[in-house]
């Protein structure tokens, strides 16, 4: 952690070496008769196309046709100098798509800004910025973020929620209002799917990356294969996580199982399989990478 308090999911590990992500400080709610009422242009969500967190609010904002209704910044996918001089933390940068390539903090590559979308609504260079401008006190600035206009403050930095009220509290304003991908009925089932692939699979690749003692990569690791063990037996016998229809369940899992193979097995190490060496883990991913609005 830097002497200002900034830090990033690095600073964040516990006594054995073990990854403990700490919770997301902004737990507003958009919500009818609430101080965040639903409007069509008053909300703006960040993210990076880079974070399956982010990605995960994306792909239920087009399934739900809220592309008019909600504004977004996407930032550059490498991380930046946030305050060069000042301290050493490295965050989320917007561009815009005519900008010079950027390289990572650490010098490497070049990555060009195509699909960047800038910040219209704070004129924001850094997605810590409109963490400073909410006045936060947490010190962590992650992606996503949703953004209030009216208030000019953040709302919400955590996706299960933000994912939650786009497909529930925008409905008088959405193109696919019928669309429920929390149904009344599956509800206590998709809780319960999220209560295992979460720490296993979606948080289980950064316990993997993250772990910087051998023990606590191996209990990551293992945990991590025997929940996908797990879900490739779920998938033998129906179509989705939670039966056969789609939901938030399939939404969460398919944005950390399609960078699995380009990216969790190299840089996190999550290495003794590939996804596409399952079966039905396989299909599962090209079903859902069809579906309208998931790729990301
Ligand atoms: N609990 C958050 C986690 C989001 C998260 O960890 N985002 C990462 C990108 S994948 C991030 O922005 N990290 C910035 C940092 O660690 O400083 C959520 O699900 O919304």
């Amino acid at each position: 952690m830097s002497a200002t308090g900034a830090r990033t999911a690095l600073d964040e590990m516990g006594a054995k070496g073990e990854f403990k992500r700490k919770d997301s400080a902004f737990r507003d709610i958009v919500q009818k008769g609430g101080r965040f009422k639903p409007e069509a242009g008053r909300y703006h969500l960040y993210v990076s196309l880079a974070c399956p967190w982010a990605c995960r609010c994306v792909a239920v904002m087009h399934m739900k046709g809220l592309q008019d209704v909600v504004g977004l910044s996407v930032s550059h996918p490498t991380w930046q100098h946030t305050r060069p001089g000042q301290d050493e933390h490295c965050g989320w940068a917007f561009a815009s798509p005519g900008d010079p390539p950027l390289s990572s903090s650490t010098g490497q590559g070049s990555f060009d800004c195509a699909d960047c979308i800038p910040d219209t609504v704070n004129g924001a260079k850094f997605v810590r910025d409109l963490y400073a401008l909410s006045h936060d006190t947490s010190g962590k600035y992650s992606v996503p973020v949703l953004w209030d206009k009216k208030e000019k403050c953040v709302v919400n930095n955590e996706s299960s929620e933000i994912l939650r009220m786009f497909n529930s509290e925008f409905n008088e304003l959405s193109s696919a209002p019928d669309l429920d991908l929390y149904p009344a009925d599956l509800r206590a089932k998709i809780d319960e799917i999220n209560d295992w692939v979460y720490p296993t699979i979606n948080n289980g690749v950064y316990r993997c990356g993250f772990a910087t003692s051998q023990e606590a990569y191996e209990t990551a690791f293992d945990e991590l294969f025997a929940a996908l063990d797990r879900v490739e037996g779920i998938l033998g016998q129906q179509r989705y996580l939670a039966g056969d229809v789609l939901t938030e369940a399939d939404i969460r899992l398919f944005m950390t199982l399609i960078r699995f193979d380009e990216v969790y097995v190299v840089y996190f190490k999550t290495n003794k399989a590939f996804i596409h060496e399952y079966p039905n883990l396989r299909g599962y991913v090209q079903d859902l990478y069809q579906t309208p609005g998931t790729p990301a």
